[in-house]
């Protein structure tokens, strides 16, 4: 079995049945037919995700060190993109992205609301003083 064998999308996506199940994850290739039975997420995530990119549902359980050894024994290849083929698919470079833009959006937000509150506070202060000093 070479490890440095190249299959295209069209070619993984004909490996789809129990009996010959390819999945994509992280652009390698690996055969899991054998394993389908032995999974203990159960055998119909892995036929839904059969000759496809598999890795954000992958990536999204959390897999243990253990689930990646058995990944790694049963590699048949990388993928080799086509133009037109899907952008690999990465679980983590889109929600950090978003995320770090999110948060600092929040911290302008929060800055606003910080100054406007503070205003108020410091306004009400002052009037209450100014009617302090009225008084005496
Ligand atoms: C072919 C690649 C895969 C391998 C080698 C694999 C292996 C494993 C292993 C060893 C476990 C036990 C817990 C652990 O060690 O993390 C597990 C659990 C699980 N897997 Fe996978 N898995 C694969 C793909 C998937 C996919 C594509 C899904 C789709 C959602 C999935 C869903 C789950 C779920 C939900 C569990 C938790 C089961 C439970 O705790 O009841 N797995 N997998």
């Amino acid at each position: 079995m070479s490890e440095t064998k190249e299959l295209t999308f069209q070619e993984i996506a004909e490996h789809n049945t129990k009996k010959d199940l390819y999945l994509i994850v992280h652009d390698k290739v690996y055969d899991c037919s054998s394993f389908v039975d032995e999974h203990p997420g159960g055998e119909e995530v892995l036929l839904d995700v059969g000759g496809q990119d598999s890795t954000e549902a992958f990536e999204d359980v959390g897999h243990s060190d253990e689930a990646r050894e058995i990944l790694d024994a049963m590699l048949v290849g990388t993928v080799k993109r086509m133009p037109g083929d899907p952008e690999p698919k990465s679980a983590h470079a889109a929600p950090s992205a978003s995320s770090s833009s999110s948060s600092s959006a929040g911290f302008g937000v929060g800055l606003y609301a910080f100054v406007l509150v503070g205003g108020a506070i410091a306004y009400g202060v002052y009037n209450y003083l100014q009617a302090q000093q009225a008084q005496q």
